[in-house]
């Protein structure tokens, strides 16, 4: 489903946020992109959703050669696509309703199937009560959980999140989480970046790890709770890869 082949994103002439990054992603998987702060996890999702054009290396995704991609495919990209991202971009001048439906709207969908489909992914994320809402009069949390229902509406092949639940406490954090299995559950892969150790201990996915720009280390999903230790409820963290 998405295949990375020796890729690599220079910001200006010296600045180099990956480096040769290859690592390959089934159908279906659910993985945890990790790292310290400036690693280069945000930089690497905006390359799968062409947000940003690599320097060098080929990607694919669903299908689609990124690096050689005309404008006119990105769309069509971004329709199998669900995106959350670190700073929610929500539309202010739209309700919670609107902006869920917006996508929908883009694509054609019938004004009945919008409010149906919208509906169900606020009820997912537990939000149906907000819809009448601007993003200005919620939380931080709830705009987030705006932003992940957004990314759902439209059934993505692929599901991308930024640090989903950096804004969120760790009860709501692990329920954003098991929504995301839920739906990895229906077949759509997810690849969710996140600094928080503790949830990808509980979660026990496949574990990619990114440092100054290139892959630190890809466990498998059995074994990431055994290198980085149980979650911290259970016993206090073993010392593990720098997150
Ligand atoms: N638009 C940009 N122009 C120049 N440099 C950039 C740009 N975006 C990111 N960088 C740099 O590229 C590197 C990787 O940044 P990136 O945002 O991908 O890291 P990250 O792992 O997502 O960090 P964080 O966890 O803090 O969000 C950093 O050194 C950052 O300063």
């Amino acid at each position: 489903m998405i295949t990375l082949t020796h890729v690599g994103k220079q910001y200006g002439r010296i600045h180099t946020a990956l480096a040769d990054v290859s690592f390959h992603i089934d159908a279906g998987e659910f993985i945890f992109l990790t790292g310290p702060s400036g690693a280069g996890k945000s930089t690497l999702l905006k390359l799968l959703f062409r947000e940003q054009v690599p320097s060098t290396g080929e990607i694919r995704v669903a299908g689609h050669r990124l690096a050689s991609m005309p404008d006119k495919e990105i769309a069509v990209l971004r329709r199998k696509m669900g995106v959350v991202f670190q700073d929610f971009k929500l539309i202010r001048t739209m309700t919670v309703f609107e902006n869920v439906a917006f996508v929908l709207k883009i694509l054609g969908v019938s004004h009945a199937e919008q409010k149906q489909r919208t509906f169900r992914a606020l009820k997912m994320v537990g939000l149906q009560h907000k819809l009448a809402s601007y993003p200005m009069q919620l939380s931080g949390g709830e705009q987030q959980r705006v932003a992940i229902a957004r990314a759902l509406v439209n059934d993505p092949l692929v599901l991308v999140a930024d640090e989903p639940t950096g804004n969120l406490d760790p009860d709501l954090a692990q329920e954003i989480m098991t929504l995301f299995e839920r739906i990895n559950g229906q077949g759509t892969t997810v690849l969710v970046a996140t600094h928080d150790r503790n949830l990808i201990q509980r979660m026990r996915k496949r574990l990619i790890g990114l440092d100054h720009g290139r892959v630190a280390f890809d466990y498998p999903a059995a074994t990431s709770t055994v290198v980085l230790g149980p979650p911290a409820e259970a016993s206090r963290p073993v010392d593990g890869p720098r997150l």
